[in-house]
């Protein structure tokens, strides 16, 4: 299912959370929403979900708006982290009203889901810890198989083995009913090997929208003799330094060419890649400009430090 949003503007009374977002998805793919806290990353999805109407701009979902349009919103999925099933007594009922809801509900494969994450169907869902009930959510929002789905932080409170079932079982499943899928995660590192494109927003604007290997294309460590580590990165954007004995490590911000390379072989140095996370971080801190630019500051400033 594709996603179109044009010119979106989201408003809270005077707060203005989403502010002339344009971008587009294709669908069919994995996609990580990531953004620092209150970039406006739950607005935006439950803008996409229909749960709430855009102040201004167009957005679309699978070529229709999706406000108040039950043909479309049936179609989409926006599980939230405690889980959307909150003030519902059991399991079993939680799971009843997602047949209900769900066009394409797989009950087996929801069966299968409750006893790789421990759950019971018996279980009253107000008693349930959180880490429970986030993973009531998971269940809901796999087995529902939406168009759409989406899952915003919906891993808070689950423990690293039912993350990783988690992971695991979205990448089986989605292998075999492709959907478009949006993850929002804080955990970058964790999730970003599923991600297939990335959108970065913050302060309500997009960042960027690109594929994930574009985007970490972009960032290259610099491992070797600390006097050489310095001299190659002298006038590049270092993004982070650090030193140990002789040798030193840099996170370079954009594109080496060919011949940077060579150079960098040729002086004993290593290359090789930095983590989204990283990435992440530099082109989120400070403004929050649309454009990923370092301030000349940065760049000439010595990112060595003190660990000289
Ligand atoms: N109901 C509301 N009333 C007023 N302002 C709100 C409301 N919900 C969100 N906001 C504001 O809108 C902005 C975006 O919030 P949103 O929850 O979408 O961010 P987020 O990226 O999901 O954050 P987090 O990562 O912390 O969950 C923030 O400035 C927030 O304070």
């Amino acid at each position: 299912m594709n996603i179109e949003v044009s010119g979106l503007r989201v408003n809270y009374g005077d707060v203005r959370a989403i502010d002339d977002m344009t971008f587009s998805l294709d669908g069919g793919k994995i996609y990580g929403l990531l953004g620092r806290n209150g970039s406006g990353k739950t607005t935006l999805m439950s803008v996409l979900a229909g749960f709430r109407r855009e102040s201004g701009g167009t957005v679309r979902v699978g070529g229709h708006p999706v406000f108040e349009n039950a043909a479309i919103t049936r179609e989409i999925c926006l599980i939230r982290d405690a889980g959307e099933t909150i003030d519902i007594d059991k399991v079993e009922d939680a799971l009843y009203f997602a047949e209900w809801l769900r066009p394409h509900w797989d009950a087996a494969y929801a069966g299968e889901l409750l006893d790789r994450f421990g759950l019971r169907r018996n279980m009253k869902v107000k008693e349930m810890s959180k880490g429970q009930r986030s993973a009531l959510g998971v269940v809901v929002g796999l087995a529902g198989r939406s168009q759409l789905t989406m899952f915003d932080e919906s891993y808070l409170g689950m423990d690293a083995p039912s993350r990783y079932a988690f992971y695991d079982a979205l990448l089986a499943d989605f292998m075999e009913h492709p959907r478009t899928i949006i993850l929002s995660t804080h955990l970058i590192e964790e999730y970003s090997s599923l991600f297939e494109e990335v959108v970065i927003i913050d302060r309500g604007r997009l960042v960027l929208h690109e594929e994930s290997q574009t985007l970490l294309s972009r960032g290259t460590s610099v491992t070797g003799p600390a006097g050489q580590v310095e001299a190659f990165t002298a006038g590049l954007t270092v993004l982070g330094a650090k030193r140990l004995g002789p040798t030193a490590s840099a996170m370079v911000y954009g594109d080496l060419d060919e011949a940077q390379r060579r150079k960098a072989r040729e002086a004993g140095l290593e290359l090789g890649p930095i983590a989204m996370q990283d990435l992440f971080v530099h082109l989120t801190e400070g403004s929050g400009d649309a454009a990923p630019a370092v301030p000349a500051a940065d760049a000439s400033a010595n990112p060595f430090g003190d660990a000289r």
